[in-house]
């Protein structure tokens, strides 16, 4: 599974320390490229592959596809320039020229599928969010740390060259104590099956407000809310359709996060100390500006080589830079987006939704 140049850089790269953040730059050539396998021929897929595309060949190559129906994965393969494609996700896993799976399923498919690839000792990217709830965020986690495989979810903003500079610009103190952190996230998306049907793990929090929750955690380095009050608005089919979240802080601190699938929110995010603020314009989950005590910054994406499906896809390219720079290092988990701070994220989402009364199928099991 491992690729021996691989490993031979692994020895030569120590560990960077937490929060070092990526370099947004291409780096210089080093070792072999990272041989991606690709689970699922849905829209997202096809965002990464494109954004695959914007690194190196030498770096990121896309090697196999595996979707339910073999000729999607076939059509995919066409398309991306993949060379193999299959028709179930166990062939992909068997795959020995995979050295990391890109997982873009729905998100009850996220723990049995994320097993099936950590179970055959591959290193696994894995989306948002990374469980339906805590204990499923757990068991993927512990799986990977007994295979001794790399696991991150992939929440995407982190890795923008944005979110490094916010990360470094709050360590030097640039806008004083945070105090309150503002994010609205939602999009009229209530023509989108997978979001509404119960089943399929719909619901605003789960699809979009684990941006705002991930941010308030990242901007506050992981810190667990004293207290979770949540309000909202539920479909008929019990998913929940807008809701506002006040997470509490010690020191007089919050975050309040508005998500729906209603109606287009502003998409922006606010982070406001005692010294400034940061604002991050919409779409502020895929940021590409940033406004710094009222001085703009840009930081543009490459143009997509091909359409995208999500606004700024390309950005993908940091997580993917990312995951590689991981992997190099012989990293199990990113210093950026850890495991623990998923289980954090998690467990703030299941005291939302526990509010709310929105129930999985997937929480009463144990
Ligand atoms: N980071 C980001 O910006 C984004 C992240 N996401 C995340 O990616 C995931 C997929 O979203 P998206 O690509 O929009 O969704 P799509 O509906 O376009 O694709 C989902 C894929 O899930 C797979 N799947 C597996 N089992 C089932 C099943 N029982 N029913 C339906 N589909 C199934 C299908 O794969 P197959 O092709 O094998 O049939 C399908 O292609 C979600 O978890 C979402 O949260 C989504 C959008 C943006
Ligand atoms: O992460 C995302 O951006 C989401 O999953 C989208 O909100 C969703 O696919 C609707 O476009």
């Amino acid at each position: 599974m491992h690729q021996p140049g691989l490993e031979q850089e692994r020895r030569r790269c120590p560990p960077r320390p937490p929060g070092a953040g990526t370099c947004p730059q291409p780096s210089p050539p080093r070792a072999m490229a990272t041989r991606w396998g690709i689970c699922s021929a849905g829209r997202i897929s096809h965002d990464f592959l494109v954004a695959l595309k914007t690194l190196p060949a030498t770096e990121h190559k896309a090697v196999a596809i595996a979707a339910r129906d073999l000729a999607r994965a076939q059509e995919y393969a066409q398309k991306h320039g993949i060379p193999r494609a299959y028709g179930s996700y166990e062939e992909l896993a068997q795959d020995p020229d995979v050295d990391v799976v890109y997982v873009g399923v729905i998100n009850p498919e996220h723990l049995p599928v994320g097993r099936l690839f950590l179970g055959a000792g591959k290193h696994v990217l894995l989306e948002k969010p990374l469980g339906m709830n805590t204990a499923e965020v757990r068991q993927l986690a512990q799986l990977a740390q007994s295979q001794g495989v790399f696991l991150m979810e992939a929440f995407w903003t982190r890795f923008f060259p944005i979110s490094e500079q916010i990360r470094r610009l709050l360590a030097q103190g640039a806008v004083g104590e945070v105090k309150l952190i503002s994010v609205t996230v939602g999009h009229p998306m209530e023509n989108i099956h997978r979001l509404v049907e119960k089943k399929l793990g719909g619901g605003a929090i789960l699809d979009v407000g684990c941006y705002g929750i991930q941010f308030a955690s990242m901007v506050l380095a992981g810190e667990r809310p004293e207290s979770i009050v949540a309000s909202g608005f539920l479909y008929p089919s019990g998913v929940d359709e807008t809701t506002s979240v006040i997470l509490k802080y010690a020191g007089k601190r919050q975050a309040v996060v508005s998500c729906t699938m209603s109606v287009e929110l502003p998409n922006q995010a606010w982070v406001c100390g005692t010294k400034g603020s940061i604002e991050l314009p919409a779409p502020w989950y895929a940021p590409t500006t940033m406004i710094v005590n009222h001085q703009r910054h840009e930081c543009p994406l490459p143009p997509p080589p091909q359409p995208v499906n999500f606004s700024n896809g390309t950005g993908m390219r940091y997580e993917a830079q990312h995951v590689r720079e991981c992997l190099l290092r012989g990293l199990k988990e990113s210093p950026i987006m850890s495991l623990a701070d998923s289980e954090l994220v998690a467990s703030i989402m299941d005291t939302v939704r526990q509010q709310l009364g929105v129930t999985f199928s997937e929480d009463q099991q144990g």
